[in-house]
């Protein structure tokens, strides 16, 4: 079957099941992610002033159909297609040939050739958690390394032990799933960046119920590093009226008791606490977003949100606080004038349609934004 995504075609198997048989692998529900991969990469480039005339590389680690390291191509970079699957390997090669591209597409491990090449930057789509490769993209990358993690369950604590096991640290299942996997799998990166002395600072980030991405800016140097560190921290979170507290620091100094309602509090970290994209960034890869790209829509949409989140480490959803309440919801317009109103700063989210930010107490917002029946 062939597929037509911005301004490549390529060909791709039909899927089997999910999750069984051992076709080349390709899911074209991730088109909105690799989207906003060339819009990233066209960001990046915008800022770039280059003296000389080097074509800036970029390797796509799993490449399955190559599908990334197509696309990449085509925008003008020294691009690498790397599977460790033989048919993967031939797929990607005739669909660079198919392109009229001449991106190189090679059989290896991808941590081996990250410890044996550098790229500008570096891309990371694996099966499941991205964690096996952290340490080599690290290595190869010298710009930008960009990860995604589909394993949600493990990041956001649905599936504990395995969250603690794959990222060293404690995830908890809060009512923000997707945020607290967030903001697990950066707290992993920057640890393992940091390690080697490296700052990884998130500079644009998206998450929905099945994947996790976010792209790394690199910068080196233990000062810089122990800038992002100290940006790591624990949030207090009480399952039973949804109060939270974060806290930073590596040493988790956790809340015994609600103070709110006395109920006893989850403690979770170290999570990344800081930003988790650079609002000048993804207005940059707005504007690199083009009508040919199939989610151009949605993804100029998720680019706007992102850039105006506030710089708040876990959202609300309206619908589930107001169902606790037994009170009715209201259109999130008005929900977050509202809480401005009342003087508090709030935002949607793109965790979800009815998600918002606010820096008011969760008492605080039920007394500002919600009519009592
Ligand atoms: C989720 S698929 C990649 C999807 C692809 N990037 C896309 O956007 O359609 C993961 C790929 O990683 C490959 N892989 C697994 N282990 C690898 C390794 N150690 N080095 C390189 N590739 C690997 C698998 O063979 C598989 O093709
Ligand atoms: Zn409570």
């Amino acid at each position: 079957m062939r597929v037509t995504e911005g301004d490549v075609t390529v060909a791709v198997p039909e899927q089997p099941d999910a999750g069984v048989g051992d076709a080349v692998f390709f899911n074209p529900v991730q088109e909105l992610n690799r989207d906003l991969t060339v819009a990233v990469l066209r960001a990046l480039e915008a800022e770039t002033d280059r003296d000389g005339d080097r074509t800036p590389r970029y390797l796509d680690a799993n490449a399955a159909s190559g599908v990334r390291g197509v696309r990449a191509a085509a925008e003008g970079f020294e691009a690498t297609c790397c599977d460790v699957d033989p048919d993967a390997v031939e797929l990607a090669r005739e669909n660079m040939a198919r392109n009229d591209l001449d991106g190189r597409v090679v059989h290896r491990d991808a941590n081996a050739l990250m410890h044996e090449e550098t790229f500008d930057v570096v891309d990371i789509d694996p099966f499941g958690t991205p964690i096996p490769f952290a340490d080599a993209a690290f290595r190869g990358a010298t710009r930008l390394v960009c990860i995604t993690a589909t394993d949600t369950a493990p990041l956001c604590g649905a599936h504990f032990e395995s969250g603690v096991r794959h990222y060293s640290a404690v995830p908890r299942n809060t009512e923000y799933h997707a945020e607290m996997g967030m903001r697990v799998l950066i707290s992993a990166l920057v640890r393992t960046a940091a390690r080697y002395d490296l700052a990884a600072r998130p500079v644009f980030s998206h998450a929905t119920k099945h994947y996790a991405r976010t792209y790394l800016r690199l910068d080196s140097g233990a000062r810089a590093a122990n800038a992002l560190v100290d940006e790591l921290g624990h949030v207090d979170h009480c399952e039973h009226c949804l109060y939270r507290e974060a806290t930073p620091g590596l040493v988790a100094d956790p809340l015994d008791w609600c103070p709110e309602c006395d109920e006893a509090i989850q403690t979770a970290g170290p999570i990344w606490l800081g930003r988790t994209c650079d609002p000048a960034f993804a207005e940059t890869v707005r504007e690199a977003v083009d009508d040919g790209m199939g989610t151009a829509e949605q993804a100029r949409e998720l680019c706007e949100t992102v850039a105006a989140e506030l710089d708040e480490p876990t959202h609300y959803d309206q619908h589930r606080l107001c169902k606790r309440w037994g009170v009715g919801a209201v259109a999130m317009d008005e929900f977050i004038e509202r809480l401005r109103a009342a003087g508090y700063s709030a935002s949607r989210t793109h965790y979800g349609g009815t998600t918002f930010k606010t820096d008011a107490e969760v008492t605080e917002i039920r007394a500002a934004a919600v009519e009592e029946d």
